[in-house]
């Protein structure tokens, strides 16, 4: 199969909304599915910066998000993938831009941003049990003030999205195995994508 007909997926949203644990799932040991957790690709310093409860910014996440592309675009390569799911919280429109187009406008992904779109407060009440992780729960609110919807006009379900979006809305009452399951068939129904 070759690079540009294998699926790309990035599982994305702010902390705690359980991109890792979403992508994970969908994962689910499949040797064909290659998994890339976009927080192991964080430069030192941007832990050492969260973990003193500073926000990163633009130019802290740049690198980041290119050492995210770069390692999908490589992944891709191997004859034994057909799908690769990263986490990233991809939260402006251009963090999308450089996981897509990386540093150069030739090397492109097209990735599909599935979403996973929860309340501040539900998300809180999670951040707040999280035990021996860098994210304080403080920083959540800037998570937040950050993220740019992947749709326009803030519209979930709008066709006119920056880039291939599908949604996945929290409640509290939905289990990380409903997400995956919710997920999971909307890749399929919606992209064609068995996973
Ligand atoms: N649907 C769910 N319902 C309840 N708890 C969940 C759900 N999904 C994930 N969790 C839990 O929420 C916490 C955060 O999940 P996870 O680490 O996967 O999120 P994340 O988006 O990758 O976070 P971060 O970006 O901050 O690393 C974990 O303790 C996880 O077990
Ligand atoms: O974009 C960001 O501000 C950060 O990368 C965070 O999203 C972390 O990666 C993650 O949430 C930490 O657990």
């Amino acid at each position: 199969m070759s690079a540009n007909k294998k699926t790309v997926i990035i599982v994305m949203g702010v902390s705690a909304c359980g991109k890792s644990t979403i992508a994970k799932g969908l994962q689910n040991e499949q040797k064909d599915v290659f998994y890339i957790e976009g927080d192991d690709l964080h430069p030192q310093s941007n832990i050492d910066k969260m973990s003193q409860g500073t926000p990163l910014n633009d130019d802290d996440r740049y690198p980041w998000l290119c050492a995210i592309h770069n390692r999908i675009s490589s992944t891709l390569e191997d004859e034994n993938c057909r799908v690769v799911i990263a986490s990233c919280s991809s939260l402006k429109h251009k963090y999308r831009e450089i996981l897509t187009k990386g540093e150069s406008e030739k090397a492109k992904v097209r990735p599909i941003f599935l979403h996973l779109k929860g309340d501040f407060d539900v998300l809180l009440k999670r951040i707040s049990q999280r035990k021996g992780h860098f994210m304080k729960s403080q920083m959540l609110e800037s998570q937040y003030a950050a993220l740019e919807w992947p749709y326009k006009n803030d519209i979930v379900g709008d066709s006119d999205t920056d880039y291939d979006t599908l949604t996945v809305e929290l409640t509290e009452s939905k289990s990380a195995s409903d997400v995956i399951a919710e997920a999971r068939r909307r890749l399929n129904q919606d992209r064609g994508v068995s996973i």
